[in-house]
């Protein structure tokens, strides 16, 4: 078999390698696991909860339909930091492929977080596509704006913890030459170290990265993981440092700082407005790849 369904959560085995999985939570259909020949290759806290009480911290949390807590929107102001998505528990829609295994989940307004859908009254339709590959971990969003009138204003952004054995030694590249929002400092400007390295807080909006830049998780100059990004033009890297975990209850150990890095494609910059009947799509995916230095232009 090689898709498992239980109450909460769905695993994914590759038919050419037990070891190789994926483990989503219907809970935000948040992939919580991804292991690769049986090495974990996400983070997770050890506090984080599973049980659909809080979002997860650590995987592959959803942020839609906002990035972030909004200050000014009429309705999206109304709801949490990063939306309702990530809070809410998606329908498992099955299997659509064997090899790689492939399948999916939907979430509309008929089976969101009610206490959220109340806040942000609007019509749309949500499915997410997750495809393990013997050497990927491809997630695919597609948003339908099920309205017949109205438009639907949105961010998407993939919240991707990726696991790393030391961030001291971690750098990320390929992001040298883009327009940063540093959101600690509140201050915009283009990006001109040819890696980013982590010694503190680290929390900026890389803006309109084009699409062939391939960013890349490096340590003792390998890199450790790749990501291609289909539709989503903004990259956020973060990492909350040594006090900014030790206010968050949920992060866990209290180093576990030090084993993560944030890339989070998505559209964040501004809002997706998707007229009446429309789809939009996006996806990320998850590789390995040779070093490749996309230096500035
Ligand atoms: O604690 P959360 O709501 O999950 O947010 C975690 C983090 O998400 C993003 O990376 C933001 O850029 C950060 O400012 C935020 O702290």
């Amino acid at each position: 078999m090689t898709v498992k369904e239980t109450d909460q959560e769905v695993i994914l085995t590759h038919p050419k390698d037990a070891n190789t999985t994926v483990t989503i939570l219907k809970y935000g259909a948040t992939v919580y696991s991804w292991k690769m020949a049986n090495k974990e290759q996400l983070w997770v806290s050890t506090a984080a909860k599973l049980d659909g009480s809080k979002p997860v911290r650590g995987g592959i949390p959803l942020v839609f339909p906002v990035f972030g807590k909004n200050a000014t929107d009429e309705h999206l102001s109304k709801l949490p930091q990063h939306g309702l998505a990530r809070n809410s528990t998606w329908e498992f829609l099955g299997q659509v492929k064997n090899d790689p295994p492939t399948v999916q989940f939907g979430l509309g307004p008929e089976n969101a977080n009610p206490e959220l859908t109340k806040l942000w009254p609007m019509d749309f339709s949500l499915i997410l596509t997750v495809e393990l590959g013997i050497d990927h971990l491809k997630t695919a969003i597609e948003v339908q704006n099920t309205s017949n009138s109205n438009e639907l204003k949105f961010n998407w952004l993939f919240h991707t913890y990726l696991r790393t054995e030391d961030i001291e030694d971690t750098m990320v590249t390929n992001l040298t030459g883009m327009t940063a929002y540093d959101q600690l400092l509140a201050e915009t400007y283009v990006e001109r170290h040819p890696a980013l390295t982590f010694s503190e807080e680290f929390d900026r909006i890389y803006k309109k990265v084009p699409e062939n830049r391939n960013i890349q998780v490096v340590r003792h100059g390998q890199p450790i993981h790749t990501l291609k990004r289909e539709n989503l033009p903004d990259t956020v890297v973060w990492n909350p440092w040594i006090k900014k975990s030790a206010g968050m209850a949920d992060f866990e150990p209290k180093s576990g700082f030090k084993n993560m890095v944030c890339v989070e494609p998505g559209h964040v910059n501004d809002f997706i407005i998707l007229p009446p009947g429309e789809k939009w799509n996006a996806s990320q995916t998850l590789y390995k790849d040779d070093l490749k230095f996309q230096a500035i232009m």
